[in-house]
């Protein structure tokens, strides 16, 4: 793993983010990795989670999916212009587009482990899929499409 979580490396006017941001304290503050070709980041899901008791929420399933793909995304770009993480010019990504697939119920109360491939990056797009799973066993995957930070929000 790399030391600094792809998140960190934002810059700081856009590290607000609810699921990623490290400057929202109410946020997730996920925290993504490299581990090798993949990604990786963990999560540990609190009672306020739940969907059925002893299950946990679908959105914050899809929310972790989210950032976890965004970030997966600026990270694959930074390795592909062969440039070190957060260095300048910035590149940012936000989500074009994000699918989820449940596919068992995810159990309240063990460590969320998510996993990224990087399926393709291009100039203004990169794509992401990711599984994520409890106690070993995946109970969601995931699908993003992220495009560079529009003008619009920059
Ligand atoms: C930035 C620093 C970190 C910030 C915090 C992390 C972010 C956390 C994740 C989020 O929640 S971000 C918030 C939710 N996302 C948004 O609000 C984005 C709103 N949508 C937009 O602003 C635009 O639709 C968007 C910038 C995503 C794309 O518009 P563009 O006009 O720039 O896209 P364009 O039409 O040029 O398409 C570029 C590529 O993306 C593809 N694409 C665009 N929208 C797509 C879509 N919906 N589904 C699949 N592919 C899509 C499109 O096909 C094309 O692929 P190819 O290059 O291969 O041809």
């Amino acid at each position: 793993m790399t030391e600094i979580a792809f998140q960190d490396a934002y810059p700081e006017d856009l590290s607000h983010c609810y699921g990623c941001g490290r400057h929202n304290p109410q946020g997730h503050q996920l925290k993504s990795f490299w581990d090798g070709e993949e990604t990786v980041a963990e999560f540990q899901p609190e009672p306020q989670h739940t969907a059925v008791p002893g299950f946990v929420y679908g959105g914050l399933i899809a929310s972790l999916i989210d950032c976890h793909g965004t970030g997966s995304a600026s990270a694959a770009a930074y390795r592909a212009e062969g440039r070190a993480l957060g260095s300048e010019p910035p590149l940012r990504f936000v989500t074009a587009s994000l699918h989820v697939d449940f596919l068992r119920p995810t159990p309240l109360g063990p460590v969320l482990k998510l996993r990224g491939t990087i399926e393709e990056v291009k100039e203004r797009k990169v794509v992401v899929a990711m599984t994520v799973s409890a106690n070993d066993q995946v109970c969601a995957t995931g699908r993003v499409v992220a495009v560079r930070l529009p003008a619009a929000m920059a």
